[in-house]
């Protein structure tokens, strides 16, 4: 199995491009299932959840073409099953973002019930409930969602009892093709919903309100082809930053979206970095100094991120002074606590709040990435520790970022992808 091999004590300096965002290419890809015209969709960023997703499409007889640069075309025309499979779903959550376009343009699904997973519980009841009041009839059996609905879904006004990112964008989906309107309170503003609904727009959906928390969508009879363009990775962008900032460097990330990324780059500047940013561009300098500890709280957009939180508590484990990291979206979302504690950090977890104490350095160690950004935070301090760090179970970072080792290898950093 691969592993990473760190060496830290490099400053990171230059600059690097941004990939297009996961978790907007993944609902996008979705969406396709809501009409039988040809889509194109470019800026896919090279990634293990990606090919997940096209793996699922294709499975259901969906023709996808990938040309070199990721831009790949899909044709639904001759799907013929509307099932995605445990082995399929257990690898990658997202896959439940077929559930509602399924529903609603084919009358039928059967998704396998994605269970809890090492950040947290991560429920779905959200997405059932809220196609159940649009019509659709969900029973679970054997592991599986099963949905049916004669004839078209129903608009129906519905309000999310918590803030929901894959639940908005399933039921947003849903009601593109169902009679009438619906209208979604308390929905997730997340930029990445605002990316489906605009490529929905793009295929001749009548939405409006994306981006503030009630959407409104029309639905209509059919939708048609399109070609869109996958917005940037503000979480893959907000790490790259914190790399700059862990060592002391300067790093311009580009092809980015700057305005998606305000609370990270505001913490950023609390911690002592200078941001600069252009159209597309955002340039932090550290000037060589060390970072000092900030104090985050995560919610639901436009408030910190949780895809952030874990690179901030490696941030604040180097940093000067005390910072304190409250997770509020999930319930075990410091997986990587332990692992960073191997590497000499100083982290008290008490429920839901990391109390970081920042200390002069870390050492090298052999960890194990648990999930995503967890991964992505035991890499940073790896970066700044002294000696070697060799990160395990790297499947997890190959679903979120795109060529790590390249990207940060171009900045400077001392990385490999070894065997053993
Ligand atoms: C593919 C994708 O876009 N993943 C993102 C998405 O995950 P995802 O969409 O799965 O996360 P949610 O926004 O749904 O989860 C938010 C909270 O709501 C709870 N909940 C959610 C649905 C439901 O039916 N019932 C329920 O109780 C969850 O357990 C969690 O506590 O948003 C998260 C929160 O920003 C991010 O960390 C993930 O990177
Ligand atoms: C938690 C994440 O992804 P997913 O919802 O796909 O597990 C993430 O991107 O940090």
């Amino acid at each position: 199995m691969d592993k990473l091999l760190i060496t830290g004590g490099n400053t990171l300096n230059g600059v690097v491009r941004a990939s297009g965002a996961k978790n907007a290419a993944l609902p996008i890809l979705a969406a396709t299932l809501l009409t039988k015209d040809l889509i194109t969709i470019k800026n896919l960023p090279h990634l293990h959840d990606i090919t997940t997703m096209l793996e699922l499409l294709g499975s259901m007889g969906c023709g996808v073409v990938v040309d070199e640069r990721m831009n790949v075309e899909l044709d639904v025309s001759s799907l013929d099953n509307c099932e995605a499979p445990y082995e399929l779903v257990k690898t990658m959550r997202a896959s439940i973002l077929v559930l509602g376009p399924l529903v609603a343009h084919f009358g039928r699904a059967v998704v396998s019930l994605p269970g809890g997973c090492a950040i947290g519980s991560r429920p779905v009841d959200l997405h059932l409930r809220g196609l159940e009041a649009m019509g659709a009839d969900i029973v679970v059996d054997n592991g599986n969602i099963i949905a049916n609905v004669d004839g078209r879904l129903k608009g129906a006004r519905i309000f999310f009892d918590k803030v929901t990112v894959t639940g908005t964008e399933n039921l947003l989906m849903a009601a593109a093709l169902a009679e009438g309107t619906t209208i979604l309170e308390n929905a997730a503003r997340e930029p990445e919903v605002v990316d489906l609904a605009e490529c929905l727009i793009a295929m001749g959906a009548k939405i409006t309100g994306h981006g503030t928390d009630t959407i409104t969508i029309e639905g209509v009879e059919r939708l048609g082809g399109t070609t869109y363009s996958v917005m940037p990775d503000r979480i893959e962008t907000g790490t790259f930053l914190v790399a700059g900032a862990i060592t002391g460097g300067k790093v311009r990330v580009t092809d980015t979206d700057v305005s998606s990324l305000e609370a990270v780059l505001s913490k950023l500047e609390e911690a002592g970095a200078k941001v600069t940013c252009g159209d597309d561009w955002i340039e932090l300098d550290m000037e060589g100094r060390r970072p000092k500890a900030v104090n985050i709280s995560t919610a639901p957009y436009p408030a910190f991120p949780t895809d952030m939180q874990a690179q901030f508590v490696a941030l604040n484990a180097v940093a000067e002074g005390v910072g304190s990291v409250i997770e509020n979206i999930f319930e075990n979302r410091f997986m990587h606590v332990n692992e960073m504690v191997r590497m000499g950090a100083d982290i008290e977890v008490n429920g839901n709040t990391a109390i970081v104490r920042g200390k002069d350095a870390l050492k090298g160690a052999p960890v194990m990435a648990t999930d995503l950004r967890a991964s992505a935070s035991l890499v940073l301090s790896a970066l700044v520790a002294e000696g070697d760090t060799k990160i395990d179970r790297i499947y997890h970072i190959d679903r979120g970022y795109e060529c790590i080792e390249e990207k940060l290898g171009a900045l400077g950093a001392k990385i490999s992808r070894v065997l053993n």
